[in-house]
């Protein structure tokens, strides 16, 4: 396992944002996180990465995490080029030249500043930059939002790319469920803190229960 969460509880101030959540991803597993908002997910993935503290529960992590954070937190004023080498201010290599090539079209962006680009370029820079960091496991919240369909093909197509070539791992946050459940194997289904439902896609696709509540089909 890449990461283990077991039993975790995390609070802000007296409110309980998960409850006694578990959840783990194995090496090279694509897995999705699924849920209305405000279920929890962008907490997990926080607390999993390290940015919120847990107030119970356990997590183990065996391998190097790189998290693309919701609203994606890019440098404005930095050129994509800088942006994507911040992604890796732990290794000793910085070179860009193999983002540029997972990602051809930034090239062509790589001198201009971040603040400058559309939605889709810039979700493409907080990807470049996550895996510029070479992770085993890269955990995205919210791949999607605010995207045109084109450009959300094109990061999903790049990440089962990067699935059954390098084996990278994924940890994916979609407000599109149907989307998230074709691009993993393996899917969780959290709501007011806690896990509902958790196995393989196809079968929660199945379930009447969550076509219902996030594929917007009839139960
Ligand atoms: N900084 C904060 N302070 C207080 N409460 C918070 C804070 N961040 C989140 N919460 C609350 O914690 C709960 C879980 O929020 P979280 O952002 O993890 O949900 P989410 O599933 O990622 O939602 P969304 O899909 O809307 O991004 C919600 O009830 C939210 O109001």
């Amino acid at each position: 396992m890449i990461v283990e969460v077991r039993d975790l509880v995390v609070h802000y101030g007296a409110a309980t944002a998960l409850d006694g959540v578990s959840l783990s991803v194995g090496e090279g597993e694509m897995v999705a996180l699924i849920g209305a908002n405000g279920a929890g997910k962008t907490t997990l993935v926080n607390t999993v990465c390290g940015v919120k503290q847990a107030s119970g529960g356990r997590i183990d992590v065996h391998g190097n995490l790189a998290l693309v954070p919701e609203g994606r937190h890019l440098f404005a004023s930095l050129s994509v080029d800088d942006n994507l080498r911040l992604g890796a201010w732990r290794q000793k290599k910085r070179t860009t030249g193999h983002v540029y090539d997972l990602l051809p079209g930034l090239t062509k962006l790589r001198n201009r500043p971040a603040g400058r680009l559309s939605g889709g370029e810039q979700q493409m820079v907080a990807l470049g930059r996550a895996l510029m960091a070479c992770p085993d496991l890269l955990v995205i919240d919210e791949m999607s939002l605010g995207l045109a369909p084109k450009i959300v093909a094109d990061l999903a197509a790049h990440l089962r790319d990067r699935n059954t070539t390098d084996g990278l791992a994924v940890l994916l946050i979609e407000q599109n469920a149907q989307l998230a459940l074709d691009l993993c194997a393996r899917a969780y289904v959290l709501e007011a803190g806690r896990v509902v439902a958790e196995g393989p896609s196809g079968e929660l696709a199945g379930s009447p229960e969550v076509a219902a509540a996030y594929l917007g089909l009839e139960a």
